[in-house]
């Protein structure tokens, strides 16, 4: 899919911004805190309704102004979509798909479709499990909105569980767990479930990217660390979730906090078995993190029969010609938006039909 146009009021330090966008590339260029990664904040909230680099709504409309709009038309292969938000201070966000009002907003998962690339997912794997977790939970929410659903209700649970166990200390009341311990595993299972059949599929697509960056030179295994021992039959991992809640629970009691589950997952990343993670040089690690988001797009397109749009947020400046090369062309069919304080960095580049957005101090003016 494609992005066609944005209109933005009062969004971050755009008072008014009407941009008819590129099929193919977009480059917004300027210096520092010119306002271009407001703009791919805007795109992306079109695709999650959330901010990437905030949970706090309120922040992302104009300062003393107490409500903000975002617009972003899109085409898909068989049909046109738009996604429209409007920010009120201090009250729910209103979106609207096809100019029909939604009743949840995770109803806006599954229109527009992203996949952000930013110098913080370079760090993917060298960061701890959370951003790991992040990673499969993002893309899971975007492609299956009831695994978002799924994701929240489960930390509702979590946070009822945990309260629970900080005021059980010295008290004979751990049959009250029981309710809870119960929607922890049925919740939770299903979030096992759905990440084990993601690390299956993106393992040989990044793998296949892996060794293409590499000239063969390198395998890359990417694992499932299930928090829970993982098995493939529902009812048994159910059982062993029980289980490990169960053992678990002195500990949980005296540190009023749950300790297993799959808020405790992570990924596994080797390379010819040994732990990248851990073991990895930066470029090896970069490397890995370019594999497992470039296996994303692929992913998407696989499951919605469309390909997302990448968002390369000052990502380019941070990869070495190498990397910048395969990264272009590994995306020919991908429309792409690139912020950058330096254009002349972009040499690999095709810019014969790239718009060039000029961005300064939220004034934003193509020259091509
Ligand atoms: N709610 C807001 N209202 C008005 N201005 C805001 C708001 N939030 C952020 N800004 C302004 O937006 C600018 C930052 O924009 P942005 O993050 O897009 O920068 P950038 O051009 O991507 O810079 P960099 O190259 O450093 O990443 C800052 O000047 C900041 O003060």
């Amino acid at each position: 899919m494609y992005l066609k146009r944005l209109k933005l009021i009062n969004f971050r330090n755009y008072k008014e911004l009407e941009l008819d966008l590129n099929e193919k590339l977009n480059i917004f260029v300027g210096n520092n805190a010119q306002g271009k990664t407001n703009i791919v904040e805007a795109i992306y909230m079109s695709s999650l309704g959330k901010s990437f680099r905030t949970s706090k709504d309120k922040e992302l409309i104009m300062f003393n102004r107490n409500q903000s709009y975002i617009k972003v038309e899109g085409q898909k292969k068989y049909s046109n979509v738009e996604v429209e938000i409007k920010l009120v201070a201090n009250k729910k966000k209103r979106i609207k798909v096809n100019k029909l009002s939604l009743s949840k907003n995770s109803e806006i998962l599954n229109n527009i479709y992203v996949v952000i690339f930013s110098p913080e997912d370079l760090r993917l794997i060298k960061e701890g499990p959370s951003e790991r977790r992040k990673f499969m939970d993002n893309e899971l929410s975007q492609m299956k909105p009831y695994y978002f659903h799924n994701l929240n209700s489960y930390n509702k649970i979590l946070i009822q569980r945990n309260h629970l166990l900080k005021n059980m200390r010295g008290k004979d009341n751990e049959f009250m767990l029981e309710v809870w311990d119960e929607k922890l595993i049925d919740v939770g299972v299903k979030i096992i479930e759905e990440r084990a059949r993601f690390v299956k599929r993106i393992t040989p697509l990044s793998r296949l990217i892996h060794r293409k960056i590499t000239n063969n030179r390198e395998n890359l295994e990417v694992t499932y660390l299930s928090n829970i021992d993982y098995v493939e039959d529902t009812n048994k991992l159910k059982d062993m979730f029980k289980k490990q809640l169960k053992e678990a629970l002195k500990i949980d009691i005296k540190r009023g906090t749950t300790t297993v589950g799959p808020h405790r997952d992570d990924l596994g990343v080797f390379i010819d078995k040994i732990d990248i993670r851990s073991f990895g040089s930066q470029g090896q690690q970069r490397t890995c993190a370019l594999s497992l988001k470039l296996a994303e797009i692929e992913l998407v397109k696989g499951e919605t029969g469309e390909y997302p749009v990448l968002l390369l947020d000052d990502v380019m400046s941070e990869l070495d010609i190498n990397r910048q090369n395969f990264l272009i062309k590994a995306l020919k069919d991908v429309q792409l938006f690139i912020t950058t304080t330096e254009i002349n960095n972009l040499e690999e580049l095709n810019m014969d039909e790239a718009f060039i957005f000029h961005v300064e101090n939220a004034q934003v003016n193509r020259s091509r």
